[in-house]
């Protein structure tokens, strides 16, 4: 990807704009390259916020977006628009989204420290059947992105190196709409303005029998030894007398979960899938390599004591601690399988979030520079924290036993860049949103052990942090 040095332009205005637009379509052209990248810095902005008012500025309502936050870290990542969109399914489909990658950032000319991003989502199956029209995998190259770390933000076009002079304009004249609609801002959601959620769980009796009798089953092929661990999930569907709001959905939880990665993305069928997860995959970044091993879980205290008497019973449990130390051997060996070096990892840590705390611990790789992020993703996903193990067993018997598609439920979104850095994480304590319907969904590990009514009761409680944040 070559990259230009950095001019003295001052973006913001306009006619400076265009002249750096020409000289930049001109310089990419001339290095063969298909794609322009401009980027500038920005005033500390609320990236969700900027994100949720960019339709305002003549862009498509419906366009392709992306959101992805850690609210306790000040990452953010917005998107709009799709300059290039790739689909695959199939065994092979990581794979086919890295050729993706690799192929469109050598065809890119980046201008001024642009940094692009392409940014992928992928269904739980490779092949899902019945689902909401989403793809099983999805990667785009976006036309504009706002980046967000550490209080550094930066406004990103990409465009196509052969625009027609009429197209130079409609862009110019949008970059200044984006510009003053950036500059306006207010420094945070006007939580006023924000839809309160009031919608409650639907009556659950149904998914209720259905996962506790696939809980006993569990336990039943569990206790042979031929599977250690399965992950059953199900699905929740709500009706709201009005639409629902990703926005509204992302304002609330990011409240309420601020240690989380909030994210919302639409998908292909003009659905949204909003969440707030706990869990990233895999990310790497300045070098570092992280994934999470994230299972064995307990509700959070009415009050300090009772929270952490809750928390120690956590830690000292030894079904919980197994279940937890099943992921880390698999996330261990499966890194070290594919040649990275990795020290042991320590003893778990507890996350506490709002309602629920987990088992967690960061295992930590040397990267290997033959060994791309997305090989990685396929052959982590899906890990045991979200099918179980070992892997195929767990995954007939989820077919089996779920009655419903898990779509993008428990599958990678995230997001990769030109120096194969990037960040994936695992789409739990999510919902699909389409119009006036919303599908939510949860899960529990089992393992030897597992009292099914106490897994319906983690699954239930992960359903009301939903339901009370969706609006
Ligand atoms: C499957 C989900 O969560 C997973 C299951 C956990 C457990 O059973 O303890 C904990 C965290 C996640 O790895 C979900 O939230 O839907």
């Amino acid at each position: 990807m070559p990259v230009s040095p950095s001019p003295t332009f001052d973006l913001s205005a306009q006619h400076q704009f265009r002249q750096q637009l020409v000289a930049g379509l001109t310089q990419a052209r001339n290095q063969g390259c298909l794609f322009l990248s401009i980027s500038r810095d920005l005033p500390p902005i609320d990236p969700l916020l900027a994100l949720a008012g960019l339709s305002d500025c003549g862009m498509d309502p419906q366009a392709d977006y992306f959101y992805l936050e850690q609210p306790g870290t000040g990452m953010a990542i917005a998107a709009l628009g799709a300059l290039r969109t790739y689909t695959a399914e199939g065994c092979q489909r990581f794979q086919d989204v890295r050729h993706f990658c690799q192929t469109t950032f050598a065809q890119i000319f980046c201008l001024d420290g642009g940094h692009p991003r392409i940014f992928c989502h992928f269904t739980f199956h490779d092949r899902p059947t019945g689902h909401q029209g989403t793809s099983a995998s999805r990667a785009i190259l976006p036309q504009w992105q706002i980046h967000q770390r550490d209080q550094q933000v930066q406004l990103t076009l990409n465009c196509d190196v052969l625009l027609e002079p009429g197209e130079i304009d409609r862009l110019c004249g949008q970059w200044q709409r984006i510009w003053e609609h950036l500059q306006t801002l207010p420094p945070t959601f006007d939580i006023e303005s924000v839809m309160v959620p009031t919608i409650s769980l639907p009556n659950l009796t149904v998914q209720h029998q259905g996962f506790v009798r696939g809980v006993h089953t569990a336990l039943k092929v569990l206790q042979t030894g031929e599977m250690e661990k399965l992950v059953l999930a199900c699905a929740a569907d709500i009706t709201a007398p009005r639409p629902f709001s990703w926005e509204a959905t992302l304002q609330n939880l990011r409240h309420h979960y601020p240690n989380c990665y909030l994210f919302s993305v639409r998908c292909d069928g003009g659905s949204t899938f909003v969440g707030a997860s706990p869990e990233r995959l895999v990310s790497l970044e300045q070098g570092v390599l992280t994934a999470d091993a994230l299972a064995g879980s307990s509700p959070r205290g009415g009050d300090r004591h009772q929270d952490q008497a809750l928390t120690t019973a956590l830690y000292h449990s030894e079904k919980d601690r197994h279940e937890h130390q099943v992921i880390v051997q698999f996330l261990s060996h499966t890194l070290k399988n594919l040649g990275l070096l990795i020290p042991p990892p320590g003893e778990p840590q507890v996350l506490k979030l709002a309602n629920i705390q987990h088992l967690q611990t960061l295992i930590r790789a040397t990267p290997h520079p033959a060994v791309h992020l997305l090989d990685i993703l396929a052959a982590l996903h899906p890990t045991p924290a979200v099918a179980g193990y070992p892997r195929a067993i767990a995954y007939e018997w989820m077919r089996q036993l779920e009655t419903f598609e898990r779509g993008m439920y428990a599958a990678p979104l995230g997001w990769v860049d030109c120096n194969g850095e990037g960040e994936f994480i695992v789409g739990i304590r999510s919902a699909l949103l389409q119009g006036t319907m919303a599908r939510l969904y949860a899960g529990a590990g089992i393992v030897r052990g597992s009292d099914p009514e106490r897994e319906w009761q983690e699954v239930l409680l992960k359903l009301q942090a939903l339901v009370s944040a969706i609006a």
